[in-house]
């Protein structure tokens, strides 16, 4: 953990920071002092995200300190750059400059490479790396019009990006496009002051997981203890353990840190028994079954 008031005065900006991974780490920047902006399209997620983040700070405040604002919740699809550049405004508005964005929003759902849809494919592949793209744009193009640094940008990408995703091959291309991005953009922005790394989460189950996601673990009703056992490290991740890494990169404890991807997996994407089990192919693991 970094030192108490290590975000006081900070301004950050998190996509899809109203459920899951997002908010888990929103509620760490905000431990840290942090202002938290939750951009998403849902208006429930941000009521969801802007209560959990009130809760910790209520909850780490000295008694009888005044309340402060500390989150506020700005809708916005991230495939658009107009919607993407009025939620910087809002954000900015009720909380000050952004110094700090979190490129977490994603999309994602398992099927074929081969019964993929082009839409399918443009959805997943705009909302993950376009969207990176637009936000990052936009934190830019503020933070140098206004003189201001540092800056940091976090982009929440997955070991797929490396290993590809049977599955998910939308996803994985995305991710895989977002770590060049991480690398390309760490290098154009380092003279303006701003860093760009990347966090790559292993196995994080959480309650937010869309349905589809949901569906493929819920076929082994010992999901937990099956999840656990197949970690290298015995367990999955646990969400708050994101947040923890998440504000160290984007922390002036990282400040000489930039174009690294950190994988936060319990050893998982490195994962090469002596002895490999049997291939099951793609097509038969999401095949409707019992276990
Ligand atoms: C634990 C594992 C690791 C987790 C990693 C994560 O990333 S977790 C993070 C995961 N979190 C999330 O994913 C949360 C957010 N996810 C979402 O909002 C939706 O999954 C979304 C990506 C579809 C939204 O896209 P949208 O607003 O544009 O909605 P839309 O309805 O207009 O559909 C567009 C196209 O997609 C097609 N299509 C859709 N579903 C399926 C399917 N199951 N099958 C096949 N195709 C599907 C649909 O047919 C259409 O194509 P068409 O017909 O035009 O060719
Ligand atoms: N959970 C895990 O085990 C893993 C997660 N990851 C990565 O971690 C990150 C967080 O995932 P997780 O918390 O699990 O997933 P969630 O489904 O809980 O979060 C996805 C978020 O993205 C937002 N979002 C989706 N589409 C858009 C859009 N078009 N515009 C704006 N916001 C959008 C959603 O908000 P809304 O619906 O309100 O728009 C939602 O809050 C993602 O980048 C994911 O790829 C990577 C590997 C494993």
């Amino acid at each position: 953990m970094l030192p108490a008031g290590s975000y006081d005065g900070t301004t950050v900006l998190i996509t899809g920071g109203g459920t899951g991974l997002g908010r888990a780490m929103a509620v760490e920047f905000a431990r840290l002092g942090a202002r938290v902006g939750i951009v998403s399209r849902d208006p429930a997620h941000h009521a969801a995200g802007v209560t959990a983040v009130e809760q910790a700070v209520d909850e780490a405040a000295p008694a009888g300190r005044p309340k402060r604002a500390v989150a506020v919740g700005a809708v916005a699809d991230v495939r658009d750059p107009e919607q993407v550049a009025a939620a910087f405004d809002a954000v900015e508005s009720a909380l000050g400059p952004v110094s700090v964005l979190v490129n977490n929003a994603a999309a994602n759902f398992p099927v074929l490479a081969a019964e993929l849809s082009p839409g399918g494919w443009r959805a997943v592949v705009d909302v993950v790396l376009t969207g990176s793209f637009l936000c990052s744009r936009e934190l830019h193009r503020r933070h140098v019009a206004r003189g201001a640094r540092p800056g940091a940008i976090l982009n929440i990408s997955a070991a797929q990006a490396f290993t590809g995703g049977p599955g998910m091959v939308h996803s994985a291309s995305a991710k895989a496009g977002v770590d060049a991005m991480t690398k390309t953009l760490a290098v154009e922005w380092a003279p303006d002051g701003i860093r760009v790394n990347g966090l790559v989460p292993g196995l994080f189950p959480h309650q937010d997981l869309p349905a589809s996601l949901r569906a493929l673990r819920e076929r082994d009703p010992d999901q937990d203890a099956t999840d656990a056992r197949r970690q290298p490290a015995g367990r999955v991740g646990q969400p708050h353990e994101l947040g923890w890494a998440a504000t160290y990169l984007c922390s002036p404890f990282a400040g000489f840190l930039t174009g690294h991807t950190l994988v936060l997996d319990g050893g998982n994407h490195l994962r090469r028994d002596f002895v490999m089990p049997p291939v099951v192919p793609v097509a038969e693991q999401l095949r409707p079954r019992s276990l």
